[in-house]
């Protein structure tokens, strides 16, 4: 079956089962192009899990992901590969910074990684460190930065590729309150103004009150979605289903 044709991403049925664990148990879900959609639910819930199957980190046993008409469960592992590398950003909760490179360079990594001339590179990287607020770091290395900082760094460099989906993986969870607020804004409205998709997993539902839309899970399956918090920017049509 192919996906809606309005869906950057969409799963159908997915069986996820992770070291003899049913970690997912049939997930559904379609995603829209622009859209900023929360995955809620508590620790262990399987939000990383199914962020991995969507992403094609990790292919599920059973069902299908598509990235717009890209069958990502049957395309091999170079490809799959290629994908993640060229269209999709990936943010961890701890930022994994490479600790011999400075911030910009750590920031510009991915462009780097893809042959592009090391000017061009550090003025992308520079930018976004900028509207991070953590231009200030650009030429100092990890261990001279506080997590924040570093954090910072680690989502400049998720966005200096402008990727198609951007998968953040509780991107503030380690952050003091009123810093990860401010982060999670320049975030999203980055997103918005140049139109990534965002999946967000979390469990707070201050963070998840930024998104357009909440899809909610509890032990692998789905078990409902939130609807928009007031004032976030219209998406109203999406396409989900159980
Ligand atoms: N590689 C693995 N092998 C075995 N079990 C796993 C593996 N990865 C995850 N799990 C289990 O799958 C379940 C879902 O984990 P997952 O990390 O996807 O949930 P989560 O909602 O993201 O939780 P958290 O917020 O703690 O990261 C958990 O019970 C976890 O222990």
């Amino acid at each position: 079956m192919a996906p809606p044709d309005n869906d950057v991403l969409w799963a159908r049925s997915l069986h996820c089962t992770l070291g003899g664990t049913d970690v997912l148990t049939g997930v559904s879900l379609g995603v829209r192009e622009g859209e900023i959609l929360a995955l809620v639910g508590p620790r262990g819930s399987g939000k990383t899990t199914l962020m991995r199957c969507l992403s094609g980190q990790t292919v599920a046993q059973q069902g299908e992901v598509w990235f717009n008409s890209s069958p990502l469960h049957t395309l091999g592992t170079a490809q799959r590969e290629r994908v993640r590398r060229e269209r999709f950003g990936w943010i961890d909760p701890e930022p994994g910074l490479v600790p011999e490179l400075t911030g910009w360079e750590n920031a510009a990594l991915p462009l780097l990684l893809r042959g592009i001339s090391h000017r061009t590179a550090k003025a992308g990287a520079l930018e976004w460190l900028d509207r991070l607020d953590i231009g200030a770091a650009a030429r100092r290395r990890p261990h001279t930065l506080n997590h924040s900082q570093r954090q910072r760094i680690a989502i400049a460099r998720a966005l200096v590729t402008t990727p198609t989906v951007l998968f953040a993986d509780e991107p503030t969870a380690t952050l003091h309150r009123a810093d990860g607020a401010q982060v999670l804004r320049t975030l999203t409205a980055a997103a918005r103004s140049h139109r990534i998709t965002v999946l967000l997993a979390t469990h707070d539902p201050e963070v998840a009150a930024l998104a357009d839309r909440s899809v909610a899970l509890l032990d692998g399956r789905r078990v409902g979605s939130v609807p928009p918090a007031t004032g976030a920017e219209g998406v109203t049509a999406c396409s989900l289903s159980v």
